[in-house]
């Protein structure tokens, strides 16, 4: 059997995993992801119990337990490359063994849930509104580094999306990948909107925002808006969404994304306050979790 080397998977001297500082006993099944690690004070302010609180740079996490059901909270930073070491990380927790160096039989499935912030790209979707990502499309690039990611991929919406925006050869490669459809109707609700999530290698020019620099395609947002397929529209813009949609299929994990729209591009509006809708839609999505 395969030993993965000390320098390919690196473990802290207390038996913790490089980045998280988290060990194989630490986590939940169902794991939280957030870009602010000030949100994990604000989910884990839920919990019945807390087992544990670590953190490392960005890396803030914690393990409690709400309903009966045992949850972890982790702050991803912002960025598709931080997901790259969040979900590597996680599931090396419970799929590779860390006295042996080597992959375990059984694998363990996690569920991934997102609770995030994000633009809207469409003029009926006002701030302070509920985006839940039906799919994912990566402007980031991350998933084409793997092995196996046309066998988690939609391969024609990816086609028809290039096709459309005359897709720039200097850019990477888009690809698109759907969220685990029973995590999707635990999240479902009166008030949440389902959509198609771009996540973004940047907040300003790679979402088309133009302060001094300007933009090398100026209508790629009008490009995104107007873009169909099937019965799908692109809805709005964040910058982790796809990696971990695309990560969790290659990993056969399951993945979800949920945000509070905070600002709508085409109107040209801010969230005055997003916090306490932020509030509403935690414990929106630690009642799906739970019940
Ligand atoms: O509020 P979070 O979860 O950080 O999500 C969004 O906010 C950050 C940008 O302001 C990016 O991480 C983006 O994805
Ligand atoms: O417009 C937005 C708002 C939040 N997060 C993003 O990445 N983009």
């Amino acid at each position: 059997m395969r030993r993965i080397e000390e320098s390919e998977l690196i473990i802290n001297p207390d038996g913790s995993v490089f980045h998280l500082h988290l060990k194989p006993e630490d986590i939940a099944e169902n794991i939280i992801l957030v870009g602010d690690p000030g949100r994990v004070e604000l989910i884990s302010s839920f919990f019945d119990t807390i087992e544990l609180k670590k953190s490392n740079r960005e890396f803030v996490s914690c393990t409690g337990t709400l309903n009966g059901k045992r949850l972890t909270v982790v702050a991803t930073g912002i960025g598709t490359d931080n997901i790259d070491i969040v979900v590597n990380e996680l599931d090396a927790l419970v799929n590779i063994d860390f006295e042996t160096r080597t992959i375990k039989e059984q694998h363990t499935a996690l569920n991934f849930v997102r609770i995030g912030t994000s633009g809207a790209l469409q003029k009926d979707l006002p701030v302070d509104c509920w985006l839940l990502s039906e799919k994912a499309i990566g402007f980031d690039g991350l998933i084409n580094f793997y092995a196996g990611r046309n066998k988690v991929v939609d391969d024609d919406f990816e086609q028809a999306f290039t096709k459309s925006l005359n897709w720039n050869p200097l850019l990477t490669a888009p690809y698109v990948v759907d969220a685990a459809p029973d995590l999707l109707s635990k999240l479902v609700g009166e008030n949440v909107i389902k959509g198609v999530t771009i996540s973004a290698p940047g907040f300003y020019g790679p979402q088309g925002r133009e302060l001094r620099l300007p933009i090398a395609d100026a209508n790629i947002n009008d490009k995104i808006t107007a873009f169909r397929y099937d019965n799908h529209r692109v809805t709005n813009y964040e910058m982790e969404c796809s990696a971990i949609y695309g990560l969790s299929a290659l990993l056969e994990h399951k993945a979800a994304t949920v945000c509070v729209i905070i600002a709508n591009r085409l109107a040209g509006t801010a969230s005055k306050d997003y916090k306490p809708v932020m509030k509403k839609l935690v414990e929106h999505v630690l009642r799906g979790l739970t019940k």
